[in-house]
């Protein structure tokens, strides 16, 4: 089930005294349950320590971060893991390269409650929903269940993976620059299927992007990051009239934007 997100006076800071990097200074944020929010930032704006923040692969030096009404601050992100889930910007970091895809999601769907681990694992039912998951995708994945992930196309793997974060339906869903590594369609094609999958399942999403496309277009809130600290958070009316060039006029006011990664018409 969803749950909302709390940040209060987060800062983290890396390397040594003589030489600290505050990437996260005293962030405040509070994310609704089922708020879908894009994070966007300069490079080193701090948007990945924030997501790591939120899964706990990152432990802040200061602050507290609650999900629903758990205090988890001090959870490493093993024991985050049945509320948070990720997806990253490295296509292999969401599947097991040498398990099949059906024994991939066999592995995710340990995250649902009570079942124990690896009894009918990949049962006939369990096999029948994982075709009906990856039917939905539409691009045939659900015929090749037997094959090994490692064989899939980086797109093709990464809807493997997002499928699998969303399994189960986790408190939060963490996406980290998830398509940042793909081609042009295979990205579209990511977003627009994690679009679907957040509004169907009703899901807690924060998605770091540095497309400010997919940023103005997807989403119910933005978040603009720079040097550790929000400067701006746009939702309501406001996000409803956000387009493409309003929110690139923002960040260029805001993050003395520099646009490193716009990408126009694809
Ligand atoms: N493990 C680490 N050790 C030391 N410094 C780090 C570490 N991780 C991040 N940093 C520093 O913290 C700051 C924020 O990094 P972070 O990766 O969160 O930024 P980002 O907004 O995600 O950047 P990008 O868009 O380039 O991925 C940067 O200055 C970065 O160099």
């Amino acid at each position: 089930m969803s749950s909302s997100v709390a940040l209060h006076g987060v800062t983290v800071s890396y390397g040594t005294r003589a030489e600290r990097v505050t990437a996260l200074d005293d962030i405040d944020v509070s994310i609704e349950a089922g708020e879908y929010v894009t994070v966007i930032g300069s490079n080193g704006a701090g948007k990945s320590t924030l997501v790591n923040v939120i899964a706990g692969a990152v432990i802040p030096s200061a602050g507290q971060v609650r999900i629903g009404s758990a205090d988890v601050t001090r959870l490493p992100d093993n024991r985050r893991a049945g509320r948070v889930s990720r997806v990253f910007q490295d296509v292999t970091a969401g599947t097991c390269a040498d398990l099949t895809i059906a024994e991939n999601m066999a592995l995710a769907s340990l995250r649902e409650r009570g079942r124990s681990p690896f009894r009918r694992i990949l049962s006939r039912r369990r096999t029948a929903e994982f075709h009906s998951e990856l039917r939905h995708l539409g691009c045939g994945l659900e015929d090749r269940l037997k094959r090994p992930a490692g064989l899939l196309s980086g797109g093709q793997r990464q809807l493997v993976s997002l499928v699998m974060a969303t399994m189960g339906d986790p408190a939060v869903l963490l996406l980290d620059e998830h398509t940042s590594a793909l081609d042009p369609s295979m990205a579209e094609l990511v977003m627009n299927r994690t679009d679907t999958v957040v509004r169907e399942r009703g899901l807690t999403a924060v998605m770091v992007t540095h497309n400010m496309r997919h940023a103005a277009l997807y989403g119910d809130r933005v978040l603009i990051m720079t040097q550790g600290r929000i400067v701006d958070d746009i939702s309501g009316r406001e996000r409803t009239a956000l387009t493409e060039d309003r929110l690139i006029a923002r960040f260029r006011d805001l993050a003395g934007g520099e646009i490193t990664d716009r990408i126009i018409g694809v």
